[in-house]
Order: structure tokens, then sequence, then C-alpha cells
């Protein structure tokens, strides 16, 4: 067993392979409890696969994941059933079901995963909505709802359960500024009004710097860096820097390897 008390999620000595590609090489990844704690890096770096490895949805090649205690890669089907009552997780694509009320969509879980009476279903479901601030909106069917609105209910079934460990995958995207500050808000809310930890892999960087506690940046397979948004912004290593700060060119080019420009301009379209 390993300490649980400081950490809620430690990975340890991830590798984990996509076909001959390497997406985690050996990588090292701790998650304090009771945090924000922001996952970022260019697309296509093992952000979401990183929260499908916790969640139990991928198996690394190697390496342990300890989750508040267990090793999630070695428990059976019935231990790690009830490990999940403890992830709650918002997907880009987590979508509702389209035939359920909002009430009923915030329901299913504790519908699926308890033997609570109705009464204390609707509790529990009128707690969830007011936390989010859609109480008002429980008859509303999946399609009466914008965008922003539908995320927050999803948010609401996400923590349903009471999760000790919510996961956030691109939470801001396609959301316009009042619903992204909304969001924010919420995630930041919820997580010290509910005792929780949080993971949230996001693009947007000044979003995801605002509420988090603690930064990665990965890539290559590996975790670039760590720290406070501050110590990141101010960091001394030029990758970092480039992608805190949005700079187009840095050690990641801007342009594509070519030969000499002036060399390429003299040369006919033949010859090149
Ligand atoms: N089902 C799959 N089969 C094969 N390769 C996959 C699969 N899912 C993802 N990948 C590859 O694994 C790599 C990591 O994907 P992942 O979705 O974790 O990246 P990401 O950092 O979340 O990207 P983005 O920020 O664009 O969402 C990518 O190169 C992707 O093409």
């Amino acid at each position: 067993m390993n300490d649980a008390s400081d950490y809620i999620v430690d990975l340890r000595n991830i590798t984990f392979r996509r076909g001959s590609r390497v997406i985690f090489d050996n990588v090292d990844i701790r998650i304090p409890r009771g945090k924000v704690t922001g996952i970022m890096g260019p697309s296509g770096c093992g952000k979401t696969t990183l929260l499908r490895l916790i969640g139990a949805q991928l198996r690394p090649d190697s390496g342990s994941i300890w989750v508040n205690g267990q090793n999630i890669p070695e428990l059976g089907r019935e231990q790690l059933f009830a490990a999940r009552q403890h992830m709650g997780m918002l997907f880009q694509s987590g979508a509702l079901f389209t035939d359920l009320d909002v009430f009923e969509n915030v329901a299913f879980p504790l519908r699926v995963h308890t033997d609570l009476p109705e009464d204390m279903i609707r509790d529990i479901v009128l707690l969830k909505l007011q936390a989010v601030g859609l109480r008002g909106a429980r008859k509303l069917m999946p399609d009466e709802l914008s965008g922003g609105m539908k995320r927050r209910v999803a948010l609401a079934r996400a923590i349903a359960l009471d999760p000790a460990l919510m996961m956030y995958d691109e939470p801001f995207v396609g959301q316009d500024p009042i619903s992204m500050g909304v969001l924010v808000r919420l995630i930041r809310l919820l997580n010290d009004a509910m005792g929780l930890t949080s993971i949230v892999v996001s693009h947007d960087l000044a979003e995801t710097a605002s509420i988090a506690d603690y930064l990665f940046v990965v890539g290559d397979g590996q975790v670039l860096g760590q720290g406070t948004p501050d110590e990141l912004m101010n960091s001394d290593n030029p990758r970092i820097r480039q992608f805190m700060q949005g700079e187009p060119d840095g050690p990641v080019p801007f342009h594509y390897p070519a030969q000499d420009y002036v060399q390429d301009l003299m040369q006919t379209e033949k010859d090149a």
C-alpha cells in the first residue's frame, strides 16, 4: 500500500502504447488530495488517455495506478465497479440521456448504484441541481437546454454519488465566455465545498491556470513540467514557457523542417 493521505492518485512508472506509438514512457504523476490539478499539453499528447487510465477504461502496459490506496490495474470486476463509484467524470462527449428529463438524468446513477428510497433520491437530485444552479430546470428535456446548461446537468449527474475524485475532460470546449466563467467557478466551488479532488484536462490555458492549484504539462510521452501556475509561467524551461505563454515559435518550431529559404526561392520548381 502506498501513502494515500497526501495524494489521492499516484501513477508510478506508467508506460502506455498505442500500437508502436508510446503515449506515456515511464511517467510518474501524483495528484494532491483536495486540490484542483490541471493537466495541460499539446493536442494528442495523451491527456484524455491519462483520465481513462485512472478511470480503468484503459490498462497501462506497465506501472501502477494508485487511487485512494488501491492499485487500479490489479482490481477485479467488482472492486473496480465499487472504485468507480468514487470517481465522477465529465467528458466532453458525456451526453445526457435524451429521452430522460433533467431530473431523471441526475437520478440515473443513484438508481443504478444505490437502493435509496424515492424521497431520498429526490432530495439528493434537488441538492445537486441546486449546486449547479438548475433546480428550476428539472422538468426540461435535454433538447430544451443550452450547451452550457447541458454540461451543468452532466456535472450534477457526475457528482450525484458524492465522488471523492472529479475528472473533467475539456470542460470549457464550445462554451461561450459566460458559460465558461460559470463552469470555472463551479469546478472550484464544488471542489472546495464538497471536499473533492479535481483533475481538469484542458487546452484552455487561461481558464485552467485560473482555477488550478497545481499544473502538469505533458508532451512527448513525458511530464515536461509541473508546479503552481505561477511557477510554470516563470519556468526556465523554454518548452514550458513556450507552451504557457502560447508562443507560436520556440523549441517546438513553427516551421516544418525545410531547406534554406533563399536557396529554395532561387531554384526552379523542377530543381526543387
Ligand atoms: N482508440 C484509439 N486507438 C488508437 N489510437 C488512439 C485511440 N485514442 C487515442 N489515440 C491516440 O493516442 C494519442 C493520445 O490521445 P488523447 O486523446 O489521449 O490525446 P489528448 O492529449 O487528449 O488530445 P486532445 O487534446 O486533442 O484531445 C493520440 O495520438 C491519439 O491519436
